[in-house]
């Protein structure tokens, strides 16, 4: 989108991203929109996108219901090693270099399971389930999307081996009503790329979100994304930065807390675990020689995941 729509948030510009219609029958102009959004920065709204409005709505009614809840009660549900379940503050570091005390942000992973002493559970889960269903159909409809784009076929991820068997995952988060600063390392959260496939967010009306759009620029300009009720917005994660060999770049996004409270909800697509994600064929040439060694997408995200979050350790020894 251009400058005429960009509005300054405090100093720091704010861009509507590009909005992409993921019902249109046009498939050439939404492909070529994905392209430039891609190549640029990885980052779009994608809009008619098909989850319904009111499931979205529930999603975020029943993260308010559990973030209220108390501390105490929220750390039963700590996440376990498969990283499912409840991050407190701090747990995670998305950019430790930049941050002192780590994200302003407590989450709650979802997966496929249910918390099962959770008052509401079924409801919950109800509600948890038929959104990570609709979130993966309108995150396959942007896969073929992105395949086309990358001059493939469009069902070139539907693979078993690709997205055929995803890992879908929700995760709920809550921002405090914390004004960052980041001349002293505090963010809602630290500057990052997500690493899987691609991440669908929504977002509350509460702005926060700022993305870099040119990662190897130094110093490095951030501008906040305008939040979008009901709309998704669509970041490329590390893993198509690495099938694409850096011809889509996944997004460097963080948040920035302004002192309201803030809720959001992620839904990050990763492949099947055993897929090896490696440059393909159409990515490579002379002048883009291969950027990353293949590597397994479970090797990938344990190490990023890992290297980001708090040992488990820390709660175990708390409670002694
Ligand atoms: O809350 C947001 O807007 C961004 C969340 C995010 O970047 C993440 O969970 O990876
Ligand atoms: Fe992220």
């Amino acid at each position: 989108m251009d400058d005429a729509n960009a509005v300054d948030v405090a100093g720091v510009p704010s861009s509507a991203l590009d909005l992409i219609d993921l019902s249109s029958a046009d498939n050439g102009r939404s492909v070529s929109l994905l392209k430039q959004a891609c190549l640029d920065f990885g980052c779009f709204y994608g809009i008619n996108h098909g989850a319904s409005q009111d499931l979205m709505e529930e999603v975020f009614v029943q993260s308010r219901r559990f973030f209220g809840l108390p501390l105490s009660e929220k750390m039963k549900l700590l996440r376990n090693e498969k990283h499912r379940g409840y991050t407190p503050l701090f747990d995670q570091v998305l950019d430790p270099a930049n941050q002192i005390n780590g994200d302003y942000k407590e989450g709650y992973y979802v997966g496929a399971e249910v918390p099962e002493n959770d008052p509401d559970a079924q409801k919950w889960g109800q509600t948890m389930e038929k959104f990570l269903s609709e979130a993966l159909n309108v995150a396959k409809v942007v896969a073929r999307i992105i395949a086309l784009a990358l001059d493939l076929e469009a069902d070139f991820f539907d693979k078993p081996e690709i997205l055929g068997k995803p890992i879908p995952i929700l995760r709920l988060l809550h921002y405090e009503g914390l004004i960052s600063d980041p001349s002293k390392g505090i963010y809602g959260a630290g500057a990052h790329s997500d690493f899987g496939f691609l991440t669908l967010l929504a977002t509350d009306d509460v702005s926060g979100l700022q993305i870099c759009k040119n990662k190897d620029a130094k110093p490095q300009a951030w501008e906040y994304v305008q939040p979008l009720k009901g709309v998704f917005i669509v970041n490329l994660g590390d893993m198509l930065e690495r099938w694409s060999n850096c011809i889509f770049r996944s997004t460097l996004h963080r948040v920035i807390g302004n002192g309201q409270g803030r809720y959001s909800i992620a839904f990050f697509l990763e492949p099947n675990h055993e897929c090896l994600v490696e440059c393909l064929p159409t990515c490579m040439s002379e002048e883009n020689p291969l950027k990353f060694p293949p590597i397994l997408c479970q090797t990938y995200l344990a190490q990023r995941y890992g290297d980001t979050h708090a040992d488990l350790d820390v709660y175990r020894k708390e409670e002694v």
